[in-house]
């Protein structure tokens, strides 16, 4: 029987998700909640989050991370630096027929997501303890995406050896403007699409971009 606060919950993510316009089932949306759980008790502990209060976590948290899916196509994907497991972690859940690869150097953050994996039965996610700069690009991904992880030129540098001929990065910033001139002059910047993320009133932008020169 759900008490008070998860019922709270539920309701928060349900809105958000139709504000987005998103059509997520109640099994999926109970599997975000139960991440968020997760999270909230090991967080006690482990400090994985500046995030404490569970409301902010759902707009800060999920919705921001669901904000991106309308923007991504299926195929094999890397969220590089994704600490407590945003945004990879939610899109494994949304999207259980996509493989999703999940990476950060710091192995509190890997442990955690690890332990989310097995108990949210998600078998299209994998977590690796590593630095990017030092994953070996025997497997390229279709799509490397990264939330708060670096400036928009360092990501697209230290990830290029994994990225496939034809695959797309998606980083998730606030305003990237200042960021623009650092990009590499071998990756091609596509788009830059603004969301509206429910409960969260910051600037939010999805940068896409492409390896290969402009008008290669
Ligand atoms: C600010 S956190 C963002 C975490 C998560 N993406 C989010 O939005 O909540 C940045 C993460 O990048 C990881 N990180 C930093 N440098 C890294 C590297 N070279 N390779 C892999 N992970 C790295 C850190 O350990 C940290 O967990």
């Amino acid at each position: 029987m759900p008490n008070n606060n998860q019922t709270a919950l539920h309701a928060g993510l349900h809105r958000g998700i139709a504000e987005l316009g998103l059509s997520v089932d109640s099994d999926t949306e109970q599997k975000l909640i139960d991440y968020l759980q997760l999270l909230v008790k090991w967080n006690k502990v482990y400090n994985l989050t500046a995030i404490r209060d569970p409301q902010q976590m759902v707009s800060y948290h999920l919705l921001d991370s669901l904000a991106v899916l309308p923007h991504l196509q299926a195929g094999r994907w890397l969220d590089v630096g994704c600490g407590a497991g945003l945004p990879g972690l939610v899109l494994a859940i949304c999207r259980p027929d996509w493989s999703v690869t999940l990476l950060d150097s710091n192995s509190k953050k890997t442990g955690f997501v690890q332990q989310a994996i097995i108990e949210l039965g998600l078998h299209n996610a994998q977590v690796r303890c590593a630095r990017v700069e030092d994953v070996d690009a025997s497997q390229k991904y279709s799509g490397i995406i990264s939330r708060a992880f670096t400036e928009l030129g360092d990501f697209l540098r230290v990830t290029r050896h994994l990225m496939a001929d034809d695959g797309h990065w998606v980083a998730m910033k606030g305003l990237p403007d200042k960021e623009l001139p650092g990009v590499p002059k071998d990756c091609t910047v596509l788009k830059i699409i603004p969301l509206k993320v429910p409960g969260l009133d910051a600037a939010r932008c999805l940068v896409i971009a492409k390896p290969g020169e402009p008008h290669d």
